[in-house]
């Protein structure tokens, strides 16, 4: 019952105060005296509000977990989040209640701290309030709200016309380990300086002054800090978040992570051509498989990607394989450097991809863990370089990555490996192209890798709610604005995304662009042989394409259908102004947010100035199989070598991990689910900054260990269904 004593300490907290500050009027700091009475008041309120929901959370959440040994799911972490907002309060209402007459009280800082915690918790009662309703909808054990897409719309809705400065300024990261907080406020101080600067046409040294400048004012002003932080991640297009994300790949930060983590001897980007190969059969190796190149969108391409190895092994530095280099001059090898011991092949490969939300990063910029990886496990790492979104849109990396592996099995001698046994590992994005390219393995017949590692995947790229996609409200790296723009540009949908404007010629002009990249995709599948199932998927993806279109003219003609605003449950604004925190850029009216969510009790939480025009896609592509594993049919899924999950409880994907694991065990397919305490999402790539995520990516070298290590049965043997049955599957309108 650890949240009723949460509770009684505040409420023991919020009456000591009370009772200091709103004693006889001689106090020192007296209007700051009467912000701190209205803070703790409204405090009061929201916790007496907050405590029977909670109960009702703890008394169900269990139902939502994987197993009873992995406690982990959306709802538990809407509660941790809450208690752990609720325990910032009480120790600055603790100290206030006992320095407040001492010499060096600072008390406009003092107010401005708890005013912000008292708004925070106004908009987490809010979340606790959507997520309630999700509780009431949903089928038992369910986390998504796949069925009612009315009720995820509107929480879209609801979600874009609320207030989350909050959780950028004062408060920021406060539900994360203490020692990532000043890690986050680096990156979101940068966040809102790049923006700032971003697109100035400015030298290098003029770029580099306005920039220290700008932070300045950001570093001093948290409410500005978050305000402005709110106005980028709504309003800024994919190409501000791709060149952040990117600076990952900047000398600066790379040069630093090269310190930081292992040296490794191999370390070198391949550009391999894109030639057709051919694949025994793993149900009978004297037959072969025929895999084409990638062909998605602008034909055949080369596909890139990176070798790393701590130590250099036999075939690493071959004539043939240096060939494939393009590094001038060649990379280091053993013929540079004769007193370096060559090793033996490995038997073990691991292939990765990257995270990045389909649209950023590269093998680069998650070096860092990786070389650590090699170290560890004394693995040649194979780490792919596929091509980006919105540029490239699915089925692009997907082909790229199959490709990749396909190519690595069949040439993993010159990878420095005999490749007995091979794990895909990927986080994130990458996490969904390691299931997905097993999928592909799965349906054209060939060798599935021995085990697959994906660390926070995101397996359901819809915009269906969730509890812990709520968190996206709050979190630092995730804002659910620059998820959906992540989607919408691996769904192709990014032309539209272009124009935010709702005139008809705006529509029609991308709808045109739309059916532009239709056409595009209808290029044959140049393919032998009825194995291979990259011509079904862009055939899938045609027919998906043209339910998308004819979808979006739907949505156009029926603009209710979009908004939601005719079908919102009341439509009488509520919020009191009179009870409101000080807070100079919120507003709590609904109007004009085109959508009203009833919430009990007269409540309403802190509305945003700036709207964010986010749109839940309606293109079916986002329910293909291959872009949501999680929605796959039992047959495509079925045969998949060993998922090993790791994830986080504070991870607005969460629930991702959680169901995806779910779906895999209630089929009888070998997963496993590791929920890590008080990390963000994206945790590899935070290596070297805590002790915490140190130890959450030990458990994912572990996982890889035991891959490896674990004497399974021969992927050629496992059980996999029917190749006609799987191919049948994979067409959802078949
Ligand atoms: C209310 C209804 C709810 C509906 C919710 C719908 C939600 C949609 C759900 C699923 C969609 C999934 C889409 C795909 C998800 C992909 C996620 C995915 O891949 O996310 C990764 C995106 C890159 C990133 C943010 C990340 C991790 C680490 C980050 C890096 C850490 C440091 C890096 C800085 C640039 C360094 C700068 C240092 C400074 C100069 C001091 C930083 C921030 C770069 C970005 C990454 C996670």
């Amino acid at each position: 019952m650890e949240y009723k004593v949460v509770f009684a300490a505040l409420k023991k907290v919020c009456e000591d105060n009370i009772a200091v500050l709103g004693g006889p009027s001689d106090l020192p700091y007296g209007a700051v005296a009467k912000r701190l009475v209205t803070c703790m008041r409204q405090i009061q309120e929201h916790c007496r509000a907050l405590e029977p929901v909670v109960a009702s959370f703890t008394a169900v959440f269990h139902h939502y977990d994987f197993d009873a040994q992995t406690p982990g799911n959306g709802y538990r972490t809407l509660v941790k989040v809450l208690l752990s907002c609720l325990l910032h309060i009480i120790h600055k209402g603790r100290y206030i209640a006992s320095n407040y007459n001492g010499a060096f009280f600072r008390a406009d800082h003092n107010v401005s701290e708890m005013e912000a915690y008292c708004n925070a918790l106004r908009q987490l009662r809010a979340l606790l309030h959507l997520a309630q309703r999700l509780i009431n909808d949903n089928d038992h054990g369910e986390l998504y709200c796949l069925q009612d897409q009315e009720l995820s719309n509107r929480f879209v809705q609801e979600y874009s016309s609320m207030h989350k400065a909050c959780f950028y300024g004062r408060c920021l990261g406060f539900q994360f380990s203490p020692t990532l907080r000043p890690f986050l406020q680096t990156v979101v101080i940068s966040m809102v300086t790049y923006g700032e600067t971003y697109g100035k046409q400015q030298s290098g040294f003029g770029l580099a002054a306005l920039s220290l400048l700008t932070s300045g004012k950001y570093v001093i002003d948290p409410e500005l800090r978050g305000a402005e932080f709110e106005r980028i991640t709504q309003n800024l297009d994919m190409k501000f978040w791709q060149s952040f994300w990117n600076l990952t790949e900047s000398g600066l930060l790379t040069g630093f992570s090269r310190i930081a983590s292992s040296p490794v001897q191999v370390n070198f980007t391949l550009t391999v051509p894109p030639v057709t190969l051919r694949l025994p059969l793993a149900s009978d190796p004297r037959l072969t498989a025929t895999v084409s190149p990638p062909i998605a969108h602008w034909g055949p391409g080369p596909v890139n990607m990176r070798l790393i190895s701590y130590e250099i092994r036999e075939g690493q530095d071959s004539e043939e394989l240096l060939a494939y280099s393009r590094t001038d001059p060649p990379p280091i090898s053993a013929s540079h450097f004769p007193w370096i011991q060559k090793q033996p092949r490995s038997p073990w490969l691991l292939i990765h991809f990257h995270g990045g939300g389909f649209v950023a990063q590269t093998s680069r910029s998650h070096e860092n863990y990786l070389r650590t990886w090699s170290k560890e496990l004394s693995v040649p790492i194979l780490s792919v370089d596929y091509s980006l979104s919105p540029e490239a849109p699915f089925p692009r990396a997907l082909e790229e990555c199959f490709y990749a592996y396909c190519w690595a099995l069949n040439n993993c001698h010159l990878l420095g490996s005999t490749a007995e046994r091979v794990c895909l590992a990927g986080d994130s994005a990458g996490g969904n192209l390691c299931i997905t390219v097993s999928m592909k393995a799965i349906s054209s017949g060939i060798r599935v890798p021995d085990g697959i590692m994906a660390a926070y995947p995101a397996t359901l790229l819809t915009t269906d709610a969730s509890p812990s996609r709520l968190l996206t409200l709050i979190d630092p790296l995730l804002p659910l604005g620059v998820l959906a723009k992540c989607i919408n540009a691996y769904a192709g949908m990014w032309v539209y995304n272009a124009c935010e404007c709702e005139c008809a010629l705006c529509v029609l002009f991308n709808m045109s662009a739309l059916s532009g990249t239709e056409s595009q995709m209808a290029q044959p599948a140049v393919e032998s042989g009825s194995l291979s199932s990259l011509g079904r998927d862009t055939a899938v993806l045609l027919g998906d394409l043209t339910q998308g279109a004819s979808n979006w003219i739907q949505s156009f003609l029926d603009p209710m259908r979009t908004t939601g605003g005719a079908r919102s449950l009341s439509s009488t604004p509520r919020g009191s102004p009179s009870n409101e925190t000080r807070m100079t850029s919120t507003r709590t009216s609904t109007t004009n947010c085109g959508s009203r969510t009833d919430y009990p009790e007269g409540f309403e939480p802190l509305r945003s100035e700036c709207l964010a025009f986010i749109r839940p896609t309606s293109c079916p592509i986002i329910r293909n199989p291959f872009v949501s594993p999680v929605l796959a049919p039992n047959n495509l899924l079925r045969g998949l070598p060993p998922v090993h999950i790791v994830a986080s409880a504070l991870d607005a994907l969460l629930d991702d991990s959680v169901m995806f694991a779910k779906k895999l065990r209630d089929m009888g397919q070998p997963v496993s689910l590791t929920v890590v305490e008080d990390l963000p999402h994206g945790f590899l790539s935070l290596l070297q900054l805590a002790k915490e995520t140190e130890v959450a990516a030990e458990i994912c070298v572990e996982k890889m260990r035991k891959i490896f290590q674990k004497e399974n049965p021969p992927s050629a043997l496992r059980k996999r269904p029917k190749l006609e049955e799987t191919y049948q599957s994979s067409n959802p309108s078949g």
